[in-house]
């Protein structure tokens, strides 16, 4: 079930599957902003700080990067999608799924933002949820007559209780304790395991290239405005990413999955 609801000043949009898990996606950035399974445990963190009302990037959830990650370029900090209004597109049921795409084409970004960037371009993002999965299906198309360049990541935000009880396992180079802040990035396998003290995540990429696994700290948290202090004990990020720019040519189209599964 699709209802449009508000959050903070955000319109959004709730998808509701039968079995009772729920999502709740802004308009502004298509920015997952929770993710709550049937048990009602919610998944995602999501900054009691953030900024809510369309003025300034979301902290938590999942935003959107395209067509840059992070300041790897000379273009916008992670790009213009996050900071973009995107439209509701194709919603459905089918037996215990539940879905909705939001649509983005470089006619929806804010002009000043546009100007850096100016290619032809129409993304979408579909957010399904079938029992304690939820899959993000993200497509970029080169709409225009020239190939160009791009970036992308899905930032997800995960709520673990205590990061320092949290470990992500599955990386060639070995598992990670978090604890001390971190922000590195990994080449992809498909498939991590993110373990809470209370839960098991299973995190699958495909048509992405990284991993990218960020904690800032106490110090990197306090210089964020949009963070509380202690509000980096609650949460890692890590982010199926394609983190270098690369050539997408006119006429083509590029397809990333991200799914989370909860496994205890
Ligand atoms: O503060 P933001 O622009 O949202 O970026 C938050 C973080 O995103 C990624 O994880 C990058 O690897 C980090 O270097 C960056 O600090």
């Amino acid at each position: 079930m699709i209802s449009q609801v508000t959050f903070g000043q955000l319109p959004a949009v709730s998808i509701t599957a039968p079995d009772g898990a729920q999502a709740i996606v802004a308009l502004y950035g298509a920015h997952l902003l929770s993710w709550k399974t049937a048990d009602g445990k919610e998944r995602l963190f999501l900054s009691e700080r953030s900024p809510m009302d369309g003025g300034a990037a979301i902290r938590g959830g999942v935003p959107v990067i395209f067509p840059q990650f992070s300041t790897r370029g000379d273009g916008q900090r992670h790009g213009v999608a996050r900071l973009s209004t995107w439209r509701l597109g194709a919603t459905g049921d089918q037996g215990n799924m539940a879905s909705a795409e939001f649509e983005l084409t470089q006619d929806d970004v804010p002009a000043r933002l546009a100007e850096g960037w100016p290619h032809a371009f129409a993304l979408r993002l579909r957010f399904t949820l079938d029992g304690d999965t939820l899959h993000m299906d993200f497509n970029v198309a080169n709409s225009g007559a020239a190939d160009f360049d791009f970036a992308c990541a899905l930032h997800t935000y995960y709520a673990v209780g205590e990061f320092n009880r949290t470990s992500l396992r599955g990386l060639a180079q070995g598992d990670i304790a978090f604890g001390p802040a971190l922000d590195n990035i990994y080449p992809a396998p498909e498939r991590l395991e993110l373990h809470t003290a209370d839960t098991r995540l299973r995190l699958e990429q495909r048509g992405f290239s990284e991993w990218v696994v960020w904690n800032p700290g106490e110090q990197g948290a306090a210089a964020l405005g949009d963070m509380a202090d202690h509000e980096f004990h609650d949460f890692v990020c890590v982010e199926p990413a394609r983190v270098d720019k690369r050539p997408l040519a006119a006429g083509a189209e590029w397809a990333g999955r991200h799914s989370i599964t909860v496994v205890t």
